[in-house]
């Protein structure tokens, strides 16, 4: 490995030109010294060393590579000791900082700019700086694509009541002076809040009691009202009332409801109004044959007839079925419809077997592909052929006449269906999906909405609306009651005997439960009377009501439920909505429900028609969380009262219970 050696460092001379170097330095040195020093005393220059030379080259290159990052209003080119000047300039600065204000020490001032930096280019033009719009509130969302009639729906006060006129005819509703007798006789004094917006709205106008509008035609409604708030009556009036007028019987009012009790009690509803009015009120449910429907339903078979044939001016159906009259019933037609009544709204609008809505729209209109029919003329060949009959056809209808000729001129003025669609329900629904495809006619809302003391603004109660937040009676008080799934019949037995719950209905999440509750109770009561009271004190009776019964049996249970031999009726959602039993004081949700719609429309099978009643909704607790969650989501958590139930309370009925379900558990093995 062989070592290189460094030559000895020779001290080089001073050129003649380096010596004239230092010497201006020093001089310049000299200069800044004494311009520096305020004091006006000289500074010492410092001893000269060539060391010193070569710091100093160092440093002004250091200064230089500094100059790079000045701000620009630092002259690099006469500075030679930049580090020592920012200090100063920076020590001035915040001097000058602390005497001005936040916004001030932040804003540059031109004028001291253009003194430090004459050279600085003109301000640059300042673009606004991006703006990020804020998010759109929820409220916003949930009214965006809805209907706008919807969002401009009328706000109705459920306190809003209307005394009736003790005689003639009723100016402010538009009730004939026999329908305000009618209803004096049935114990009616006054209109409810809903009925209030919605029968003056249908009977205001002399012209609207028209059976046939073709060209003004009528404006389509929707309402939404609490439970047991008297919807019914709302449609039920006016429909009477415009179709007393009529001369000939054709088919009228069409009123769609999702199950077969409910189109009975709407029946009973329509027969006691329309008393003495000369009207005929049909049903279809399939609860009889096709046939005995078809030939209570039409008269003139003949299949020729344009106008169609009806021996009712009002029906009463179900979907299914007057889909099947639709389709299987010759001379069964839509045509002359004045009223397509929709109750329990949502329900019905979520049912899509056969598309059973947009048949029953087609139906009330003729088609556009009818416009093409051609004109029918007998075939020479065939004697038997017969023209079709151009019998009584609607308005709408009568370019379809056939043998004459329709001749269209620029005269003609569209003929419209005159058919009015009317919509209600609790819990009406906002998808405007929904609604779209009922393809409303300038349609009117009214919201029925708010407690008596708290009443919300229009916007607030088309938001609850649009949020299904619904409003529940003011006279309803609810409680839930968390407990084990294995504690649930010794709650209820709790809640029959030690709060008096009676005339109540329990509903169950099947039928099933249903049946083993109710067997369950049975042995459970007949034990408690023998132990504690003996076998003379009065029983709680006890029934089940579920699809599993005949038609009759339900009708016979139902009846001696509402003359109150029976005091409980255990059943499934089948009756939760619009069954109207006025003496139900209590429900009991044994099983909780599982969403807010279903919770509506059960707790409001009490606390009807301005009535008093209890709700109480059985948690189990691993439920408690969702079914808080749905309540909150509701804005109806605080309406809601936790009961608490202590092992104590239950202790008295621990012994019949176990005993109680020994026998059951005898019937369930045989
Ligand atoms: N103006 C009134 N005066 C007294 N009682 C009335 C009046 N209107 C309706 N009722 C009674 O109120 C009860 C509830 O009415 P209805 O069944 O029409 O309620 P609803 O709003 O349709 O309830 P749901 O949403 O549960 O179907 C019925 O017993 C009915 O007879």
């Amino acid at each position: 490995m062989t070592s290189t050696s460094i030559p000895p460092q020779i001290p080089k001379d001073k050129t003649k030109a380096k010596k004239r170097y230092l010497k201006a330095k020093k001089d310049r040195r000299k200069k800044r010294a004494t311009q520096t020093n305020p004091s006006g005393s000289t500074i010492k220059p410092l001893p000269h060393s060539d060391e010193d030379d070569d710091a100093d080259e160092e440093y002004s290159n250091e200064a230089e590579e500094s100059n790079v990052t000045l701000p620009p209003q630092i002259d690099s080119n006469t500075d030679k000791h930049p580090r020592k000047r920012r200090k100063v300039e920076e020590d001035t600065a915040e001097e000058s900082a602390a005497h001005v204000s936040p916004s001030s020490s932040r804003e540059p001032s031109p004028a001291k700019d253009a003194q430090t930096s004459p050279a600085l280019p003109a301000a640059l033009p300042s673009f606004p700086l991006p703006i990020r719009p804020d998010a759109p509130s929820k409220a916003t969302l949930a009214l965006q694509g809805l209907d706008k009639a919807l969002v401009e729906a009328e706000l109705v006060d459920p306190s809003k009541l209307y005394p009736l006129k003790e005689s003639g005819d009723d100016t402010f509703s538009g009730l004939s002076e026999k329908t305000v007798k009618r209803l004096k006789e049935l114990g009616i004094t006054e209109l409810f809040a809903v009925q209030t917006s919605v029968i003056p709205f249908l009977l205001a106008e002399s012209k609207q009691r028209s059976l046939y509008l073709p060209y003004n035609p009528p404006r389509d409604l929707c309402a939404s009202a609490p439970t047991g708030s008297g919807k019914t009556l709302a449609y039920v009036l006016p429909i009477v009332e415009i179709l007393s007028a009529r001369i000939v019987t054709r088919l009228r009012a069409l009123v769609v409801l999702p199950t077969r009790d409910l189109v009975n009690q709407v029946k009973e509803t329509f027969e006691a109004i329309a008393k003495g009015r000369g009207l005929k009120i049909g049903t279809a449910t399939g609860q009889h044959s096709f046939a005995h429907e078809q030939a209570q339903l039409v008269g003139d078979k003949n299949p020729n007839l344009q106008g169609g044939s009806s021996k009712v001016d009002i029906l009463i159906c179900t979907p299914g079925r007057l889909i099947d009259h639709l389709n299987g019933t010759p001379n069964f037609s839509l045509q002359h419809l004045r009223f397509l009544v929709i109750d329990e709204a949502d329900r019905l609008l979520a049912q899509s077997f056969q598309d059973w809505l947009a048949r029953v729209l087609s139906a009330t209109r003729p088609s556009s592909t009818d416009d093409a029919l051609p004109n029918v003329t007998a075939p020479d060949c065939d004697p038997s052929f017969e023209l079709p009959h151009p019998d009584a056809m609607a308005p709408a209808y009568h370019h379809l006449i056939h043998g004459v000729p329709h001749i269209h001129t620029d005269l003609d003025e569209r003929k419209e269906s005159s058919c009015q669609k009317l919509l209600f329900s609790a819990t009406l629904t906002r998808d405007p999906s929904k609604i779209s495809s009922l393809n409303l006619r300038n349609p009117k809302y009214f919201v029925v909405q708010g407690a008596t003391n708290n009443l919300p603004t229009k916007e607030d109660a088309v938001m609850d609306l649009v949020m299904e937040k619904f409003s529940m009676p003011a006279t309803l008080t609810e409680h839930m009651l968390v407990c084990e799934t294995s504690q649930k019949p010794l709650m209820l037995f709790f809640l029959v005997h030690q709060h008096s719950v009676s005339n109540a209905l329990v509903f169950t999440k099947s039928a099933e439960s249903t049946s083993r509750l109710v067997r369950l109770f049975e042995f459970f009561e007949s034990l408690w009377a023998q132990e504690n009271a003996g076998p003379e004190r009065k029983q709680t009776v006890i029934r089940a009501y579920s699809s599993d019964l005949s038609a009759s049996d339900r009708r016979t249970i139902l009846e001696q439920f509402k003359n109150q031999e029976i005091h409980i009726l255990v059943c499934s959602d089948l009756i939760s909505r619009g069954i109207d039993i006025s003496h139900v004081s209590h429900v009991v949700s044994y099983d909780a429900p599982i969403d807010m719609r279903k919770y509506v429309h059960r707790v409001g099978r009490t606390a009807r028609a301005g009535r008093t009643g209890d709700a109480w909704t059985l948690v189990e607790e691993q439920e408690a969380r969702y079914f808080k969650n749905m309540l909150k989501a509701a804005d109806h958590m605080d309406a809601v009262k936790r009961m608490r139930v202590s092992e104590k309370d239950l202790t008295p009925f621990m012994p019949t219970y176990e005993k109680s379900l020994v026998k059951l558990r005898e019937i369930y093995v045989k």
